[in-house]
């Protein structure tokens, strides 16, 4: 699991390390991270380090320390290393470090800009060093014209490599908002801890990969601020029958969604759930649907019954509702059931405040812009987009759900505060019909949750629902090895990522 931590309270844990004096051992170490990560990262594009040419932007500030010093050791090894100084003052004794071995340096303007961007992008690599924890606000001036250059060149795919120095330029590392512009990296050597501002919003796209150096802050950083869930961290959320369990015992999901103007999206929910694995599903729905539904999906015991009539686990409401008023009853009724639901789509629009935690609500940012609104919340999608924790977590507070508000990065918010951010996905699943077999999936997972009662946590369900967005994500990018993602067809998927992450539980049973 990722424990992630917002900049502030990274700042304020290494504190007490600065008042001890100890500031220059922890850059050291911050230092020789993001070196070595970025030696890896050269020579695996390169084949080595000697005779590369290297770029450090360097700030005022101790990132811009960091990156001279890691510079400096890239260019003990051989590289041609040159600094672009952005800001008036650099990190004095970084830089003597970085001349030291040779690197040259030269100062940012806005007349030399144009010309100094056609430089970085030469290079093999960018070590970005123009601001972190420190920073405030995006990119300004001409260090701003340089990232937008190198930003350009990357959507060309004629970017130099991009290490970012704890967090990609400009992006908050409280939140991942970014005002204006960042520099996109395509690996963050982030210090301490993980940030919070590099899991969610446009600072986990700005990110790339995310590698964490310790420098041992870590018995001064408290609670953290968010999650991510790992592959290891999904076996004990996967229910994998026992000898001793039959179809009840194992769980039974609702599945009330699709309408006769939608009926695909109860097909590919009820497919999602069937392929991450339910004792039983029931689908409750128009008889045309049920019809398709048994077509697809046999298995599948159909009725038009009300949500009071049947005996289940755990409720998915909402996919392919459209305005069809028996499923948006439904979808109220297994709100106020009292059992774990995960209301979607359509039924996002009946939502009224008063719920608990094992409601899960599943919005995108335009669904959570319309909900937000119906509470009298002050909310517009652009700015959902922007800042999607701090609207994740107001809408799980407004309502008493869980949210998981989905994108690029899928985030879990408990009504309590806990949050979980996801990235397994890619950009193929951005297409009708994804997020019907996101809530299949999710709803499997609740009816065949065998958590303790004594073990859920205020953040259970939050972590249930991240626990989903993993395993979506993780079949969508299978998926999407073999060309654009149709989530129709996204059942293997979902059945080759459940057996590869419980392969230790079947073997117990052999
Ligand atoms: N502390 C530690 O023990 C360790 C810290 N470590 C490292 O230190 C980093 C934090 O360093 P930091 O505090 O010096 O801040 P940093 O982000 O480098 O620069 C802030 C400077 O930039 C300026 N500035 C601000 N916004 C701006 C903008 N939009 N555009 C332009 N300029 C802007 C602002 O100047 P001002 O504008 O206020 O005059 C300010 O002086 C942290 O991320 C990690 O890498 C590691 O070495 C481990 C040990
Ligand atoms: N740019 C993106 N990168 C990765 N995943 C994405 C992106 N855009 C959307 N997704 C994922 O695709 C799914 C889309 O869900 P949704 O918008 O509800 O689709 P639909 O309502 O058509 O079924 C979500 O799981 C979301 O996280
Ligand atoms: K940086």
């Amino acid at each position: 699991m990722i424990r992630a931590y917002t900049g502030t309270a990274v700042r304020r844990s290494e504190a007490p390390l600065l008042a001890a004096g100890r500031g220059g051992e922890l850059m050291q170490r911050a230092a020789y991270g993001l070196y070595a990560a970025a030696a890896a990262s050269l020579t695996a594009r390169r084949g080595r380090i000697y005779g590369s040419s290297v770029t450090v932007l360097a700030g005022s500030g101790n990132n811009g320390g960091d990156a001279l010093y890691a510079a400096a050791r890239l260019a003990r090894r051989g590289a041609a290393a040159t600094a672009v100084l952005t800001s008036a003052a650099a990190h004095p004794e970084a830089l003597a470090a970085f001349r030291a071995q040779g690197g040259k340096t030269l100062a940012l303007t806005e007349s030399n800009a144009a010309a100094v961007s056609g430089a970085a992008l030469a290079a093999d690599a960018v070590l970005d060093g123009v601001l972190g924890t420190g920073g405030s606000g995006g990119l300004r001036g001409p260090a701003r014209i340089l990232a937008e250059a190198l930003n350009t060149a990357r959507l060309q795919g004629k970017a130099p490599l991009v290490v970012a120095c704890d967090l990609p330029s400009g992006v908050d590392a409280d939140s991942g908002r970014v005002a204006g512009t960042c520099l996109q990296a395509d690996l963050t050597v982030t210090f301490g801890a993980v940030k919070t501002g590099l899991l969610a919003g446009p600072g986990a796209a700005a990110a790339g990969e995310i590698r964490c150096i310790d420098i041992g802050l870590g018995p001064h950083l408290g609670t953290p601020d968010a999650y991510r869930l790992q592959a290891e961290d999904l076996a004990g959320l996967l229910p994998v029958p026992t000898p001793a369990d039959q179809k009840y015992s194992r769980g039974v999901l609702g599945v009330a969604a699709g309408s006769e103007t939608y009926p695909g999206a109860a097909l590919m929910a009820a497919g999602a759930a069937l392929a991450t694995g339910v004792g039983m599903l029931r689908y409750l729905g128009p008889a045309t649907v049920a019809r398709l539904i048994n077509l697809a999906h046999p298995e599948a015991v159909c009725s038009s019954d009300a949500v009071a009539d049947i005996h289940v686990q755990a409720w998915v409401a909402g996919p392919g509702a459209g305005k069809d008023e028996d499923q948006r009853r439904r979808a109220r009724d297994a709100m106020a059931s009292g059992l774990p639901a995960v209301i979607d789509a359509d039924a996002i629009g009946v939502v009224a405040p008063g719920l608990h935690p094992a409601v899960i609500l599943t919005p995108h940012a335009g669904e959570l812009t319309a909900l937000l609104r119906s509470l009298g919340e002050d909310a517009d999608r652009a700015e959902i987009e922007a800042d999607p924790i701090r609207y994740a977590r107001l809408a799980a507070a407004r309502t008493g759900a869980t949210v998981l508000l989905k994108g690029w990065a899928t985030l879990a918010a408990a009504p309590t505060g806990e949050l979980y951010s996801q990235a397994e996905a890619t950009p193929w699943l951005a297409t009708a019909g994804s997020g019907d077999t996101l809530s299949g999936i999710l709803g499997a997972l609740l009816a065949t949750d065998r958590t303790p009662d004594s073990e859920r946590g205020p953040g259970h369900y939050a972590r249930l629902a991240a626990a989903a967005a993993h395993l979506h994500g993780r079949a969508g990018t299978l998926a999407a090895a073999d060309g654009p993602v149709q989530p129709s067809l996204l059942e293997p998927r979902i059945r080759a990522i459940v057996a590869n992450l419980t392969k230790q539980s079947h073997r117990k049973f052999k």
